[in-house]
């Protein structure tokens, strides 16, 4: 059964498809998850059923007759596939009070409809990457880790959005030892792992091939590794990665842990797009999201595909359930 309290839905971009597969996600949803969505009710899709709720407790008993909205003036309409950086910060606003909402216990869980950093950027010099960056802000978290998961693989990259050139210096000892500490944990606590396997990826090709091709895996990944072996977790590594997401290798592993962003996402969206969950572990607090982006070229065409937010919204209402 979910927990009672609704799951907080931040609106995201309001000109990608957040929006329209949210409400598409309500409808397949209403009765099994109460939702309460953070947005401008003039952004909805015409004709959906709508009502404004005072306070998320009422979301509960509005949500299997209309999607329930924390109401938000944006000021001006949403111009599908083009944003309008004047959204910027009702964006953030609608991202900061869904966190209250779920921190100060009105809501069990936060689900947020995929950003445009760039817009947010624009207008209202937001000063994070992405949301795991702004969430573990607003946390006061410093160790916080993405997590993507579907029903054949886990991946969490150590360094996130930072540019290629940037990750041989950004990945440090430091980094790679709380992100595995903060994924064995999560996978404990949150996903029913008693004994997580996590499989660590090199950085260089072929996991350095003993030095030939890079010195990182010899100097730092795999002395990481032997510290954390020694401290009882069971970790496989540095592997090559191009050979550790294959079929038979996925079975030997709960979660592959990898060094940065493409290196871990690559491979998820090319064995589930449309299922794939990003979920932010190590915050005091359930977040999920939708694999995906905002998708401005299909936006509003009314074809965006709403599996990945059903199953980020699932996903958030069960782990919520799993801590209460
Ligand atoms: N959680 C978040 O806030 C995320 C935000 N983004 C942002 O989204 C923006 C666009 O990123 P892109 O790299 O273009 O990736 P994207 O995921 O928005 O789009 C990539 C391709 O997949 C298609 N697609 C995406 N979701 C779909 C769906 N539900 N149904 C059908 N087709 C779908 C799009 O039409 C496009 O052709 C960027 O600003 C990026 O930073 C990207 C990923 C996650
Ligand atoms: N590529 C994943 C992505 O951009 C999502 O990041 P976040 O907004 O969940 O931090």
């Amino acid at each position: 059964m979910a927990d009672p309290k609704p799951v907080a839905i931040s609106c995201g971009e309001p000109a990608g498809i957040g929006i329209e597969i949210t409400v598409d996600a309500w409808k397949s949803l209403k009765d099994d998850v109460p939702l309460l969505w953070l947005g401008d009710p003039n952004h909805l899709p015409k004709g959906t059923a709508f009502e404004v709720v005072p306070d998320p407790s009422e979301a509960r008993e509005v949500c299997s007759r209309a999607l329930p909205v924390w109401a938000m003036d944006f000021q001006t309409p949403r111009v599908a596939g083009t944003p309008d950086p004047t959204h910027a910060k009702g964006t953030i606003s609608s991202i900061e009070t869904a966190v209250g909402f779920v921190t100060g216990g009105k809501c069990a869980a936060l689900c947020t409809a995929p950003i445009h950093k760039a817009a947010l950027k624009e207008g209202a010099d937001f000063a994070f990457p992405g949301h795991t960056e702004f969430l573990a802000h607003l946390a006061g978290r410093g160790d916080a880790v993405m997590m993507l998961a579907c029903d054949e693989l886990r991946v969490v990259p150590a360094t996130i959005h930072i540019p290629l050139a940037d990750v041989p210096e950004q990945l440090t000892a430091r980094l790679l030892t709380d992100t595995i500490l903060v994924t064995n944990a999560a996978l404990k606590r949150d996903f029913g792992i008693d004994a997580p396997r996590m499989a660590v990826a090199g950085l260089n090709p072929h996991a350095g091939e003993n030095g030939k091709m890079g010195s990182e895996e010899i100097e730092m990944i795999s002395p990481v590794l032997d510290a954390l072996r020694n401290e009882g977790l069971d970790i496989s590594g540095p592997l090559s990665a191009d050979t550790m997401f294959h079929a038979a290798a996925r079975k030997t592993y709960d979660v592959a842990i990898c060094m940065y962003h493409d290196q871990a996402l690559i491979p998820i969206k090319t064995i589930d797009f449309s299922g794939g969950v990003n979920v932010t572990l190590g915050l005091p607090f359930v977040r999920t999201s939708p694999d995906h982006g905002t998708a401005f070229d299909i936006a509003g065409k009314g074809i965006a595909d709403p599996t990945s937010m059903i199953a980020a919204i699932r996903m958030a209402a069960q782990m919520a359930e799993a801590r209460s």
